[in-house]
């Protein structure tokens, strides 16, 4: 497996509060790799500094061998990085459908609404991407007037629509119910696996985390505290004391 995304000697601090403390990480090509640790630990701060939304005081970012660091997002963007947020960034008073081809023309190099909306050609690609992640039934419905997980999906659907090679998902299944979790997963896995997109999502939720990463980087005050195979790590003592909580219990059968 190649490096994909390749971050050296990270350093990011708002005046006393050290986001990134002397970040070193590969991701692999293929690979989903799940960000877990504390809040505050500095996991947003990676994807905003990897997706040119945030620049560091110190260090390195090469994507495919080419550095990236003082990219502005959208040419970060056509490089072939796309990311997901926390919080969804959908547009309320459209449909799903319509925002869907948004990103479909985004792609194509219209940013433009209205041009979007115009043809009919987005609008095929955008039912297309909306089939693959099971949202066809929800095309016509407002995007505020959908559930958590339908909000989540959408928004990565639109990531996935730019046809990046690295997604990087802030919190995929933040606040989305606890029974419709996994169907997500199931659905990222499946899509993801697919189109041969390479993943790395912060994540809360340890069942989530078991069932979707190949590898898990622990982060914690800014810097990795261990990284390996998601069950290597997930079981580690140190890691389930300082990070997971003893009171999980097991995670893994
Ligand atoms: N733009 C900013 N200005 C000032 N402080 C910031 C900014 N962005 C992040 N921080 C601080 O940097 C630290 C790391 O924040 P970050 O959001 O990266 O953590 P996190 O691990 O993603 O946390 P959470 O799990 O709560 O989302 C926090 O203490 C946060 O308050």
């Amino acid at each position: 497996m190649s490096v994909l995304l390749s971050a050296r000697g990270l350093r990011l601090a708002f005046g006393g509060v050290r986001a990134a403390d002397g970040i070193d990480l590969d991701v692999m090509q293929g690979e989903f790799l799940a960000i877990i640790g504390p809040n505050g630990a500095g996991k947003t701060s990676f994807i905003n500094m990897t997706t040119g939304y945030l620049r560091p005081q110190a260090g390195s970012i090469a994507f495919d061998g080419q550095p990236i660091l003082g990219l502005p997002p959208r040419k970060i963007v056509r490089r072939g990085i796309a990311r997901s947020f926390q919080l969804p960034q959908l547009s309320g008073e459209h449909t799903v459908l319509e925002n869907a081809a948004l990103a479909v023309a985004a792609h194509a190099g219209f940013w433009s609404p209205w041009r979007a909306l115009l043809r009919p050609e987005y609008r095929r690609d955008a039912e297309a991407l909306l089939d693959s992640f099971g949202l066809l039934p929800l095309a016509h419905a407002r995007a505020d007037a959908l559930n958590e997980g339908a909000r989540k999906l959408t928004d990565i659907a639109m990531a996935v629509a730019l046809k990046p090679r690295l997604l990087l998902m802030d919190e995929p299944t933040s606040g989305v119910a606890a029974s419709e979790k996994m169907a997500i997963v199931e659905t990222l896995v499946r899509v993801l696996r697919q189109a041969g997109v390479t993943a790395v999502f912060v994540e809360h939720d340890m069942d989530v985390v078991a069932r979707f990463a190949d590898r898990v980087a622990v982060w914690s005050q800014g810097q990795i505290l261990a990284l390996g195979p998601a069950a290597q790590v997930l079981e580690d003592p140190e890691v389930r004391r300082e990070v997971i909580g003893i009171e999980a219990g097991p995670l893994l059968p």
